[in-house]
Parts: C-alpha cells; sequence; structure tokens
C-alpha cells in the first residue's frame, strides 16, 4: 500500500503530522510513505507549485494524503506559479471529480455551534460536489473595458459531467437517507438549467432515491435554518466549496470536515483518492500549535475506508476522535485551548483505548 503524502504550506504540514502519528499507531503491514512538495513550499524550493515530480508521485500511490496550500508570499506571482493551482491541477490531472465532504455533528459540541443546539444537534449531511469543472475550470483573463480592467471566467457544465457526478451522489444517497438535494441557480444560469436537467433525467435510474432541487441562495439559508432536512447534496464546485464552509461552521468549526475527492481509477485495496481537510493553509494562526487536526485526521479515516479497503482502522479512528472531542481537549477554533499536538495526542490514546 503506497500513500503519497503532501503536506503543503502553512497549517498543512502541522495537521498532517498529526494524521501520519494517528497512522503511525496502526502499524499498517506493507505500507510505504512518500512525502512531496506541494504549493507555495514547491514553488520556492522547485520553482513551480506542481513540481512533475510531485504528480507522478501521486500518480504511482493507492492514495493521497494532502494537507493545504496557501502562502501570502505567493498571491502576486502570475497565476500559474500560485499555490492553489496544485491543488486545481492535482483534482483535474488524477481525474478526481467527486468531492465528499460529510459534515455531521458531533456529540457534546452543540453548544459550540453558531445554530441552535437541537439544530446542531440534527445535522448528517453529505456534500457531494464536483471537482473537474465550473468557473474554477473556465477560460478566464482580464481585458480592457469602459469601467476600467475587467476580469472574466468562464462558467460552464456539459451534460457528461453533471452526469458523473449526479451518479456519484445519487449512489452516495442510496447507502445513506435515500434523499438528494441538487442545487443550482438554474433561474439564472444557463450552466444551471443544463445542471437541473440532467439531473432530473437520470432520477428514473435511481426511483428508491427521492430528489429535490433548490437555489443556491436558498440552499445557503436553510442550511443555517433546518440543516437537518439536508441528507445528500449535489452542487457545482463553487457552491460546493462555498457551502461546504458554511456546514463547517454549523457543525462547529472548518477544523472539523474532513473530504475525499474519488474519480473512476480503481486500486488492488479500493479506489484512487486524495484526502484533505476542507480547509485552507490559515496563514493567520500557521506556526502557533493552534491549528485544528481533526480534519486531517478524518480525511485519513477516509483514505483508509475508500483507498485500502480498511474499514475497521477508519471506524476506530472516528470513534477516537469523537472520544476526544466530547472529552473537551479541544483547540482554540472550539473555545479551549488544547495546542495541534495536545489534540493528536488526546485522540492517539483514545485510539489506544478502543480495540
Ligand atoms: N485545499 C486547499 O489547499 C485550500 C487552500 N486554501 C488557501 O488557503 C489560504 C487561506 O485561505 P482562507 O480563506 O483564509 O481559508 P482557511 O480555510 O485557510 O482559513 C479560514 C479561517 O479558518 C481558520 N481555520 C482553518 N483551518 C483551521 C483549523 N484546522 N483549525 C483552526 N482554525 C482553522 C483560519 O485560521 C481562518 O481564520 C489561501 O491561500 C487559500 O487560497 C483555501 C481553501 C482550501
Ligand atoms: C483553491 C481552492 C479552490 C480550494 C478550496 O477552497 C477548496 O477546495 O475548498
Ligand atoms: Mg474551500
Amino acid at each position: 500500500m503506497k500513500i503519497a503524502v503532501l503536506p503543503g504550506d502553512g497549517i498543512g504540514p502541522e495537521v498532517t503530522r498529526e494524521a501520519l502519528k494517528v497512522l503511525d499507531a496502526l502499524a499498517l503491514p506493507q505500507l510505504t510513505l512518500f512525502e512531496g512538495d506541494v504549493g507555495g513550499i514547491a514553488y520556492k524550493r522547485h520553482g513551480h507549485p506542481l513540481p512533475a515530480e510531485t504528480l507522478e508521485m501521486a500518480r504511482a500511490a493507492d492514495a493521497v494524503l494532502f494537507g493545504a496550500v496557501g502562502d501570502p508570499e505567493c498571491d502576486t506571482l502570475p497565476r500559474e506559479y500560485r499555490p492553489e493551482q496544485a491543488i486545481l491541477g492535482l483534482r483535474s490531472e488524477l481525474g478526481l471529480f467527486a468531492n465528499l465532504r460529510p459534515a455531521a455533528g458531533f456529540p457534546g459540541l452543540e453548544d459550540l455551534s453558531p445554530l441552535k443546539p437541537e439544530l446542531a444537534r440534527g445535522i448528517d449531511l453529505l456534500v457531494v460536489r464536483e471537482l473537474n469543472g465550473d468557473v474554477y475550470f473556465g477560460d478566464k483573463g482580464e481585458r480592457d473595458s469602459a469601467g476600467g480592467r475587467e476580469g472574466w471566467d468562464d462558467m460552464s457544465y456539459n451534460e457528461a459531467e453533471v452526469r458523473r457526478i449526479a451518479h456519484s451522489a445519487f449512489r452516495a444517497a442510496q447507502k445513506r437517507r435515500k434523499k438528494l438535494t441538487s442545487v443550482d441557480k438554474a433561474n439564472v444560469l444557463e450552466t444551471s438549467r443544463i445542471w437541473r436537467e440532467t439531473v432530473i433525467e437520470l432520477a428514473g435510474e435511481y426511483p428508491d432515491v427521492e430528489l429535490d432541487h433548490m437555489y443556491v441562495d436558498n440552499a445557503a439559508m436553510q442550511l443555517v435554518r433546518s440543516p437537518g432536512q439536508f441528507d445528500v447534496i449535489v452542487t457545482g464546485n463553487l457552491f460546493g466549496d462555498i457551502l461546504s464552509d458554511q456546514a463547517s461552521a454549523c457543525v462547529g468549526s472548518i477544523g472539523l470536515l474532513a473530504s475525499a475527492s474519488l474519480g473512476e481509477r480503481t486500486t488492488e485495496f479500493g479506489t484512487f483518492g486524495l484526502y484533505e481537510p476542507i480547509h485552507g493553509s490559515a496563514p493567520d494562526i500557521a506556526g502557533q500549535g493552534k491549528a485544528n487536526p481533526v480534519a486531517a485526521i478524518l480525511s485519513l479515516a477516509m483514505l483508509l475506508r475508500h483507498s485500502l479497503g480498511r474499514d475497521a482502522d477508519a471506524n476506530r479512528i472516528e470513534r477516537a476522535v469523537a472520544a476526544s472531542l466530547s472529552s473537551e481537549i479541544r483547540g482554540a477554533d472550539l473555545g479551549g485551548s488544547a495546542s495541534t499536538q495536545e489534540i493528536g495526542d488526546a485522540i492517539l490514546r483514545h485510539l489506544q483505548a478502543i480495540a
């Protein structure tokens, strides 16, 4: 079993270190780790945010454990050299079109959500975000206009792109509470009209799944008003990016939500994938031991489940995280004072206590 570890920038290495401690404690047989540079650190060391050797390392692995990219010192570089292009490049080069972002309330954290505790307790949803298309990957540029410099970005989805992500979402819903909400802006966007019509065409293949549609502005509102109504949400790259950060705040902190990015490639043990927290490199807290490593540790659990076929280990990690959170060892993002390392150590102790 080969895992490519790409810690990246800012808090990426800090939270990845804690995930690797957990992985080490599992003492998996025949596991080889490879570590590569990605993002701002890769630009500074190799002149490119996604060096060819990093991409090759990711391709050759069964799974990729990713931290985060983003470095304020690189913000003024031409776009192709900016750290964020590395994660976009990995997602598209590796064909990872389905980004699964589960958000569920943790017992004991209800009072830390900005929502009423009874609403926070009811959150158990999965955002299925399309990851290879939309406005992030369209042509873009700058041109002159009567109003001065004008930036433009093409937004598009074709039927094939919508069909493959919708299949992933319908199948995910079949394994959960069988309810799928497709989120778009079909009242004003052509992209969304094709999206909605394509999702509706596919619904006939999944008669056991209840499908509804919601405009993204309403979805953002419903997510804080009554999040318990959602089971699986399927949406495009941009809307999914935003709604999943919002869902994380409803649960308690962006430091809690993990993600799996999957495509069609299978490995000897499962589906090839890239696993990362939903948060970024958090330059405002980097280097201070304040980052919550839970999202990175839960991303490792998703990696074990989806790419390495190790469900029991994944369940064990998830139970250890839940136990640690309810034991009140929490970081600053959850009103506590535990450091990144102390949170990782607490999770390790719980892991060792779980058979
Ligand atoms: N997949 C990736 O690598 C992503 C990269 N980014 C990049 O990260 C950089 C920072 O972006 P932001 O918009 O500030 O988003 P961010 O997610 O890095 O941070 C947003 C806020 O949440 C806090 N936060 C994030 N993760 C946390 C954790 N684990 N524990 C405690 N608090 C945490 C941060 O301190 C900050 O106040 C940018 O360069 C951005 O482009 C942003 C999102 C995803
Ligand atoms: C570079 C961004 C598209 C990353 C991001 O915000 C995300 O994937 O959540
Ligand atoms: Mg994001």
